[in-house]
This record gives C-alpha cells, sequence and structure tokens, in this order.
C-alpha cells in the first residue's frame, strides 16, 4: 500500500482529530490529498518519458506540496450554497472552496460552472464530491443544505427536516475539519445553530449562525431608503430570532453618531407619528414577499455570509449580529442561540458586545427566546 493510501486510511479510521493530533502535517497532507482527488482541469494525461508541453515550459524547483490557506467548504450547492461561492471567490478569501451536495448532478454541474470563471476569479481551486473527505481541513463550511420554504410555510415549519439533514451532515464536517468554525444558514437558523453545537461538541465560539446579520442589512437598507442615505452610514442592529420573531434595536439607530430617537422620542412604537416601526415590519415581511415572487432568496443572505467570511478569515474582529448561545444574556434562561452584537476573528466568536437595551427591548428579546425555546425544547437530538 503506498503511503498515501495509508495516510488516507489511517485518518479514516482514525477521525482526522486524532490523525492530526499524532502528526498536523501528515493529517493537512491527506486534506490536500482529498482535494485533489476531484479537480480535473489541472493534471495532463501521464505521459512519463515523451516531451510534453508542460514539461517543456515549466522546470520543477521544489518537492515540497503546497499548503492551502483559508480552505472554505460550502455543504448545499442550491441558490443560497451557490450565492455564497460566488460572493466569497469574487473576494479572493482563499485558496481553496469545496462544495458538497446530495445530488451529485447538480453539484457536477455548478462546479465545472463556477470552474469556467477562473480566470477571473482569485481562487485557484474549486473542488466537489458528495464525498466530505474533499471538505478536510477547511478553516470554514458554510451550511445551506436542507429543504426552503414553500409558499405558506415559515421558518420554523422547515425544523424537522433539516435537523435529519443535520443529523447525516455534522459527524462528517467535524470527522475531516475537526478545527473548523462552522457557518450555519439553513433555516431556522437559529435553532440549526443550537443543533450543529449539539452534534459537533464543538466549542461554542466556533459554531456561528449566519441570524440577524440578513435582517440588520434589510434594516439599514431601508432606513437608508427613507432618508437618502447610503445603507453603510445607517448604523443599528437587529437580534434575536432570525425573521419573525426579530427585534429592531431602535435605542441605538444612528447616522454619524446622531441617535435617531433623540429626534423623535416615541421612534418604533406605536405613538411614533412617522410610524418608523414600518421600516422593521418590511424586514420580517420581506423575506416572505420575494418567496411569493421568486420562490427563494439569495443575494442579500450570500452577501451577507461572504461579509461574515472575511471577518473570521482576515481575523478583522468586526462586529455582527450573529446567532450564538445566548444563555444569561438579557434575561434569557434556557439554552438558545439567537442574535446579539458579536466580535468575529479567527477563532470565530471572540466577544460579544454588551448593549444596553430599554427595557422593552429587552422584554422583546425575550419573547424571542421563549418562541425559539418552545420549538427547540421539543427536539430530540
Ligand atoms: N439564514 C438565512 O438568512 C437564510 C436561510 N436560507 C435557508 O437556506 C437553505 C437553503 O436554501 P436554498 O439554497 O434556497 O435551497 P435549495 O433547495 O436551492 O438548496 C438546498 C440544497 O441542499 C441540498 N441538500 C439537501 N439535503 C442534503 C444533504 N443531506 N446533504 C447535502 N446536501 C443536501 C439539496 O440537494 C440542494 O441542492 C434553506 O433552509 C433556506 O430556508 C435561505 C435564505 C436566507
Ligand atoms: C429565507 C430567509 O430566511 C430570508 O430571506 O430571510
Amino acid at each position: 500500500m503506498s503511503w498515501l493510501a495509508r495516510v488516507l486510511l489511517t485518518s479514516q479510521r482514525m477521525g482526522a482529530q486524532s490523525a492530526r493530533s499524532l502528526c498536523p502535517r501528515m493529517a493537512l497532507r491527506v486534506g490536500q490529498a482529498a482535494c485533489n482527488l476531484p479537480r480535473g482541469g489541472w493534471s495532463s494525461p501521464p505521459v512519463s518519458k515523451m516531451a510534453t508541453v508542460k514539461h517543456e515550459l515549466i522546470k520543477n524547483f521544489t518537492s515540497e506540496e503546497a499548503i492551502h490557506h483559508n480552505k472554505v467548504s460550502i455543504i448545499g450547492t442550491g441558490s443560497v450554497g451557490m450565492a455564497c461561492a460566488l460572493n466569497i471567490l469574487l473576494k479572493g478569501l482563499s485558496d481553496e472552496l469545496a462544495l458538497v451536495d446530495a445530488d451529485e448532478g447538480k453539484l457536477k454541474g455548478e462546479t465545472m460552472d463556477l470552474q469556467h470563471g477562473s480566470p477571473f476569479m482569485k481562487m485557484p481551486n474549486i473542488v466537489s464530491s458528495k464525498d466530505y473527505l474533499v471538505t478536510a481541513n477547511s478553516d470554514l463550511v458554510i451550511i445551506t443544505a436542507g429543504v426552503r420554504q414553500i409558499k405558506g410555510e415559515t421558518r420554523l415549519d422547515l425544523v424537522e427536516r433539516n435537523v435529519s439533514v443535520f443529523k447525516l451532515m455534522i459527524p462528517s464536517i467535524i470527522q475531516y475539519s475537526p478545527w473548523c468554525k462552522m457557518i450555519i444558514v439553513t433555516n431556522p437558523v437559529d435553532i440549526l445553530t443550537y443543533v450543529a453545537w449539539k452534534l459537533s461538541a464543538f466549542p461554542k465560539n466556533r459554531v456561528i449562525g449566519s441570524g440577524c446579520n440578513l435582517d440588520t442589512a434589510r434594516f439599514r437598507y431601508f432606513i437608508g431608503q427613507r432618508l437618502g442615505i447610503h445603507s453603510e452610514s445607517c448604523h443599528g442592529l437587529v437580534l434575536g430570532e432570525h425573521g419573525d420573531s426579530s427585534v429592531p434595536i431602535w435605542s441605538g439607530v444612528n447616522i454619524a453618531g446622531v441617535p435617531l430617537k433623540d429626534l423623535n422620542p416615541d421612534i418604533g412604537t406605536d405613538k411614533d407619528p412617522e410610524q418608523w416601526e414600518n421600516v422593521h415590519k418590511k424586514v420580517v415581511s420581506s423575506g416572505y414577499e420575494m418567496l411569493k415572487m421568486k420562490g427563494y432568496t439569495s443575494w442579500g443572505v450570500s452577501l451577507s455570509v461572504a461579509d461574515l467570511t472575511e471577518s473570521i478569515l482576515k481575523n478583522l474582529r468586526r462586529v455582527h449580529p450573529v446567532s450564538t448561545l445566548s444563555k444569561g444574556l438579557y434575561g434569557i434562561n434556557e439554552e438558545i442561540f439567537l442574535s446579539v452584537p458579536c466580535i468575529l476573528g479567527e477563532n470565530g466568536i471572540t466577544d460579544l458586545i454588551k448593549l444596553k437595551l430599554t427595557p422593552e427591548e429587552e422584554a422583546r428579546l425575550q419573547k424571542s427566546a421563549d418562541t425559539l425555546w418552545e420549538i427547540q425544547k421539543r427536539l430530540k437530538l
């Protein structure tokens, strides 16, 4: 048996974690070998002694294998997964992207389509397989696999079907990438982030739900539309459950440090003559509207996930409202995940920002937590 085959077999038998703890360099090579397996476009057919263009053009200078940096894997190559892939590729955040999906035909087609755009990207290796071996030694694994809502369904209605999908996926992800961070996108995202955390037994900082990063982007966009200001300059947060019971934090909304609450003390309440609360109502309803119109959403969420990816892989320590273990915060007593402002860097969620919420905002956040707990407490993992 060759050296490589022996290492691969050892890794599969022992699990990548133990293989890596024996010899990190060896575990890394397992990943590289795995990733080289399905790669199509690079290698030419074996022509040993015959002079080839490649041989004539290139003089080999080292036998050392390349070490991949910031490998990203995306599980689920549907509308959301592929939009995430494209946005991450365009940002050039990593030198290897691995894709996994249960539907092999779709997976191959999507991979080829992306690979053909290679001349326009700064991310050289795009690999894919149904086998999770292709994801080995990922720094970041983004989970978008599972069912999506059809008309009339809420995100929470998806829970049982997508928990079953997670029970299949998570053990394979952690077998091959025991040190990765995970971003969960599949809905209901807050509950599935809890499920991923439980099934993986990862430390809480490495399991991150995309959560209200999207709701917050929508919130800032709608505020910007009202004021005629670019959304980047509109600061504010939506916290809690992604979607229906999310909570707008009007007390903190500001433009250039000017709190809108100072200009309109009733902002976000029923008494507000300008009815700013409609902005948050639009945040909640727009997901459903797009579902009716196009059947799914993908662009907003994928841009928001690419932004999270950048904060993690570049260790930017930017603040994002993402879903994390929130027991003990803001009067939340259960082990639930929901969005609060978190600092994201190379270790995932390293710190939380302590907000001074109004009593009304805190009560709404607790209500959002209760909504999630009502579903979560019935889960059998
Ligand atoms: N958190 C957020 O802000 C958002 C979350 N979503 C959620 O993202 C998820 C994906 O949405 P779409 O991409 O539109 O759905 P889609 O149906 O286009 O893609 C889902 C993909 O998952 C794959 N899949 C299913 N079971 C699998 C398994 N066991 N292993 C590997 N792959 C598997 C399917 O083959 C399919 O390609 C849904 O749950 C949706 O609700 C969507 C938009 C925003
Ligand atoms: C589908 C979904 O969760 C959203 O677009 O908000």
